[in-house]
């Protein structure tokens, strides 16, 4: 995950007054278990408000006026409510985009296909790359270290120029040899430490650059469709949305993204189509500084945000999911989710989000 995390910047600016709000914020019926608070911007850190966050979703069942601000976006071709900010061109809201069957296709393909070699994901640098993790893990298979194997080899960079060789491969707990114990980690402890995968063009992170020299497939046509399609309230009048790149993000109940602008890609006028799986969350749209005081509204499953034109200039971030089971609002999938197959799925979403945001690089 990127985004700063200076504790000593951590109050500076108001965007970072934000983040600290909603990343402090406990539900109701857990604020006496924290024992520290303090007092922070005004709010009652350990605490906390969530009076300021819109929700979109109470829109759409709420006829009448809209709240000060908020607007609509109709475009002809695209039937489904679109919402807006007035003051904030170029974002764009679809709530409940994608039905549960749907959120559930996608998630699978998030944990089993997408991190699949080529494909790369944080866990490459570590350890190459690594096929068949979620198989792996649900077999409560174990990653080791092995010595001369034709098995899951890949070069790999150390960080001082040099390549190394890695191999490892997943084994079954009854055939690790004595010893190799520490060398060993288990395929669902990977899963959980599993944080974003790159489809399509890889995104470099540590040159915070795409490197078209790596290896790659093309995005898959199902998702390049659903974003094509998704994509049309931010588009150009008469232009198509090029899928090329998508960057899937993995939060764990206590993950955040940080504060920050994407600014890799060529042409702003087009925007990122960015879907939410699993786990609600608050997402924050600030401005093109840090000091200006951002948007907080929910992101629930199946929700899908564009971002295009001014909007690709505004600093934004994911502060805070919420994994409490009051709080995540995933029944429908927990209920889509329910056959003996899932279960390991189920397990994981429970306490997790998943973001995919695909990105038209040239
Ligand atoms: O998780 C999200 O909703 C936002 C992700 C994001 O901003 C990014 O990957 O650049
Ligand atoms: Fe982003």
């Amino acid at each position: 995950m990127y985004g700063a995390s200076d504790p000593a910047a951590a109050e500076r600016t108001a965007f970072r007054r934000a983040e600290k709000q909603y990343k402090l914020y406990k539900p109701p019926n857990l604020k006496g278990r924290s024992r520290s608070r303090s007092k922070s911007a005004g709010v009652e850190v350990g605490g906390g408000d969530l009076s300021a966050v819109v929700d979109f979703h109470a829109l759409l069942v709420a006829d009448g006026e809209l709240p000060a601000g908020i607007g609509r976006r109709d475009r002809a071709g695209f039937d489904r409510p679109v919402f807006c900010f007035l003051d904030r061109p170029g974002f764009y809201f679809i709530p409940g985009a994608l039905s549960t069957e749907e959120q559930c296709y996608w998630i699978r393909e998030s944990l089993k296909t997408f991190p699949q070699p080529p494909n790369r994901t944080n866990l490459t640098a570590i350890y190459g790359s690594i096929s068949d993790l979620f198989v792996a893990a649900k077999k409560q298979k174990i990653l080791v270290e092995v010595e001369n194997s034709d098995v899951q080899e890949k070069e790999h960079n150390s960080g001082d120029g040099k390549m190394e060789s890695k191999n490892f491969k997943f084994v079954e707990y009854s055939e690790i040899q004595k010893g190799e114990e520490c060398r060993s980690t288990r395929a669902t402890t990977l899963m959980r430490k599993l944080r974003w995968s790159t489809l399509g063009l890889q995104f470099d992170w540590s040159k915070r650059n795409y490197d078209v020299s790596l290896p790659h497939k093309k995005i898959p046509d199902a998702l390049a469709s659903l974003a094509k399609n998704m994509a049309i309230p931010a588009m150009p009048f008469g232009e198509e949305f090029k899928p090329e790149a998508a960057i899937v993000n993995y939060y764990g109940p206590s993950d955040m993204l940080g504060g920050h602008v994407d600014d890799m890609e060529a042409d702003w006028t087009k925007p990122i189509v960015s879907i939410s799986l699993g786990c609600k969350c608050i997402f924050l749209l600030g401005g093109k500084t840090r000091d200006e005081v951002p948007t907080a509204m929910f992101l629930r499953s199946g929700d899908i945000v564009l971002m295009a034109g001014e909007a690709r200039e505004r600093f934004h971030g994911v502060p805070r999911i919420f994994t409490e089971s009051d709080q995540q609002e995933i029944s429908a999938l927990v209920s889509q989710l329910s056959g003996e197959d899932d279960c390991f799925i189920l397990d994981y979403i429970k306490n997790s989000r998943i973001n995919i945001n695909i990105r038209q690089v040239y």
